[in-house]
């Protein structure tokens, strides 16, 4: 069956993806793969298929914002993809998580609209339970492929949270937040108090991903590369293309596909 608006055919979709914001991310993801061949490239959204470790997967881009991603996440979903692992970027609430660390996402802030339309107020947008200690296991076992492993204790407003990584990259667990805004109007964006409630950082399309995979009966989790601070001026600081966050998205990327694969390899063997 042709999936209308990323324009893929269900008959070509493995059961696990790798999804991410930016089409020039998936074609680099995709590089990892093996046997790798581009499906389509429709609107913002670019779909390429191949094999990590043995394991089938797609690696598709969503685009940026909740609506757009959310279309992205549906039409995967019907064509087949039970397991979904955003690998994305965000702004961080904390110092402990600077530029250049990576958080794995638990649950997401629905401080978004899109939603809003989807479920009622209040219906949490958490990520599955056994991608997330897959994610959390990769990513604190691989790295950018540099350094030394690096653990220790990180206070955030909230309370502690552990952190190890390998390759310098300091690897966070906890609440993101996912906005519509990226650049503030005139209306507050409540960067306070989401810090204050132990949020450890934002980014735009994680409860969307949370909420969809939940309705339709699919997994997920997501992991996020640091490349600044959310409650800065972003429209003066953003700046997402330096070493540090370079090495960062690397070692997202490395972690996701181990966890991808990981997830495969446990589904095979209770099969
Ligand atoms: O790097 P990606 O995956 O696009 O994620 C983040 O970056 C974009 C904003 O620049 C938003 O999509 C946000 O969620
Ligand atoms: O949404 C986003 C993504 C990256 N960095 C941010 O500060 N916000």
């Amino acid at each position: 069956m042709l999936m209308p608006i990323l324009q893929i055919h269900s008959e070509d979709m493995p059961a696990y993806a790798i999804v991410c914001g930016d089409p020039a991310r998936a074609e680099k993801i995709s590089r990892k793969l093996e046997n790798a061949r581009e499906l389509a490239f429709s609107r913002e959204y670019r779909t390429f298929v191949g094999e990590y470790e043995g394991i089938q997967m797609a690696v598709v881009s969503h685009g940026v914002g909740s609506p757009g991603a959310a279309v992205c996440f549906e039409e995967l979903i019907r064509a087949g993809v039970k397991t979904l692992i955003r690998v994305g970027t965000a702004g961080s609430y904390t110092a402990d998580y600077p530029a250049g660390s990576v958080i794995v996402s638990t649950a997401a802030v629905r401080s978004d609209g899109l939603t809003r339309q989807l479920v009622p107020d209040g219906f949490p947008a958490v990520a599955d339970i056994d991608v997330t200690s897959a994610l959390v296991a990769a990513a604190r076992e691989t790295g950018s492929g540099e350094g030394e492993a690096v653990s220790g204790e990180a206070g955030t407003e909230a309370g502690a949270a552990s952190f190890t990584g390998v390759g310098a990259t300091k690897v966070g667990v906890g609440i993101t937040v996912t906005l519509d805004a990226f650049f503030t109007g005139v209306e507050e964006i409540p960067h306070r108090k989401y810090k204050q409630a132990g949020a450890l950082a934002a980014e735009m399309e994680i409860a969307a991903l949370y909420i969809v995979s939940t309705l339709r009966g699919a997994r997920a989790g997501a992991i996020v590369a640091i490349d600044g601070f959310a409650d800065s001026d972003l429209a003066a600081e953003y700046d997402p293309h330096t070493d540090a966050v370079a090495k960062a998205v690397e070692h997202e990327i490395n972690a996701a596909l181990r966890a991808l694969a990981t997830l495969a390899r446990q589904d095979q063997a209770t099969r």
